[in-house]
């Protein structure tokens, strides 16, 4: 193991608290790691060949309360309290006692791929989580994030070499029968089957490959060549249909490409996570159906790259604001992600503060769920799916209340924490405007 405690003598027992068999009191969950105790890893069950539940930062009373023995740990806090980051790890906070003071280091395994959200209602610290992710993604070997931005608050990743990109994608990674929808025409209708039928020909024609890799007809998705919007626009003036309907068809594409989203020689997908940088996809002031089309270009683009070996690093996508693409085009790649993404290696984190315009596969099939403070009922009611037979209670009670703060849920280990979300190292422009802070007359 490459990394040890530094200093033995650092390594204060755990204190637990509570330990009744069976325990349903709130105070299983608080057996608070101390800051001295080593970086508890979230997502790496000891099967992985990590610490897990033993080596002290385990807040789920029912385990043992053994530091571990020095052969376990990953990571030791030097007398600074600066904590060694084990390899492939994301230091994301430290655990919060009740009486507010912080304990342990807690980190998040990027070693493996993982399915991730991230609730709480507005202004909680959402956005400031994804880019603690983000910061601790940029820092790591063998990973690349691309964050989806639609509020335009993560261009600060720059600051860690990250780049903000100008959404482009081809044409032809939107496949022919999602076509009438991103326009918002019926597929029935007349228009919205003229332009089904003219991406399909302009696909079949060698513009895109035809099938996915699932089967699925999915063309341009190993980003191969595609039309141009104005090259559809010329087939369906082209076309043996009424006037009307292809009028109605050309004004239709006119509008997508007044989006300014799609380039028939945009980069391939991949190419976002090439280096291992963070890529901010900017999506503010983009249509939410230019938005869609651009996370489900992104989604599938990265899962087809890893499918056919054409991406060497492992990609983490997140996803602000998350709601927004649940509902639209990007659904089946966000979808086929969550379900299908960690055989090839695509990471997906979602966060929203509205959990429950999410499906429910979005958390059934998330290993790892952090959710800050949450309101409303319904919201909350999408936690009790989380809640997995090793929870014996109800997870709503302990959302911690402050800014930052989140109980985690973490299936690897089975066991859940409340945590402190670390200060960003880049800045967060994700502040509210605040009409104290402007400048007063005169
Ligand atoms: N872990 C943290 N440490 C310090 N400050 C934080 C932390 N998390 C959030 N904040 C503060 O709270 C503010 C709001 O956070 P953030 O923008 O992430 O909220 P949000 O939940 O994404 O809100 P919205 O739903 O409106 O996007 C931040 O600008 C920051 O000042």
């Amino acid at each position: 193991m490459d990394y040890k405690e530094s200093d033995g003598a650092d390594r204060t027992p755990v204190t637990v608290i509570a330990i009744t068999e069976p325990d349903r009191s709130p105070d299983r969950f608080y057996r608070m790691p101390r800051p001295a105790d080593p970086m508890y890893v979230l997502g790496r069950a000891e099967t992985d060949g990590a610490p897990g539940a033993e080596t002290g930062g385990d807040s789920d009373a029912e385990t043992g309360g053994d530091p571990g023995t020095e052969a376990d740990l990953d990571a030791g806090s030097d007398r600074d309290g600066e904590t060694h980051r084990p390899p492939h790890t994301a230091r994301i906070g430290s655990f919060l006692a009740r009486d507010g003071s912080a304990g342990a280091s807690v980190g998040i395994d990027l070693d493996r791929p993982h399915a991730g959200v991230v609730f709480g209602k507005r202004g909680t610290g959402k956005s400031y989580t994804l880019g603690v992710l983000a910061e601790e993604l940029a820092d790591a070997d063998g990973v690349a994030p691309v964050v989806v931005d639609p509020m335009g608050v993560f261009a600060g990743l720059e600051a860690v070499g990250g780049r903000v990109v100008d959404p482009a994608v081809r044409p032809a990674s939107i496949p022919p029968s999602e076509w009438p929808d991103l326009l918002a025409l019926d597929p029935a209708s007349g228009p919205g089957s003229l332009v089904w039928r003219v991406v399909a020909d302009a696909v079949d024609d060698g513009n895109g490959d035809a099938v996915g890799a699932d089967g699925s007809a999915d063309p341009g998705r190993s980003g191969g060549p595609s039309p141009s919007l104005a090259a559809l626009r010329e087939a369906v003036d082209a076309a043996d249909a009424p006037a009307e309907t292809r009028r109605a068809a050309v004004n239709h594409l006119r509008l997508a490409a007044s989006w300014g989203v799609f380039d028939a020689d945009a980069p391939p997908v991949a190419s976002l996570a090439a280096d291992g940088d963070p890529a901010v996809l900017d999506l503010a002031g983009v249509p939410d159906a230019a938005a869609a089309a651009v996370v489900r270009a992104v989604a599938r683009g990265l899962y087809d790259a890893r499918i056919d070996g054409g991406l060497p690093r492992l990609p983490w996508l997140l996803v602000d604001e998350a709601h927004a693409f649940f509902d639209g085009i990007a659904e089946p790649a966000l979808r086929t992600l969550l379900t299908r993404g960690r055989a090839p290696g695509v990471s997906l984190v979602c966060a929203t503060q509205r959990p429950v315009a999410l499906p429910s596969v979005a958390v059934s099939q998330s290993d790892l769920l952090v959710s800050h403070r949450l309101t409303a009922a319904r919201d909350v009611d999408r936690l009790a799916e989380a809640e997995a037979t090793y929870l014996a209670g109800d997870l709503a009670s302990r959302l911690p209340e402050g800014v930052g703060e989140a109980l985690v849920v973490d299936d690897a280990t089975e066991t859940v924490h409340t945590v402190r979300i670390r200060e960003r190292r880049t800045p967060h422009e994700g502040e509210s405007p605040r009409a104290s802070r402007l400048s007063g007359p005169g």
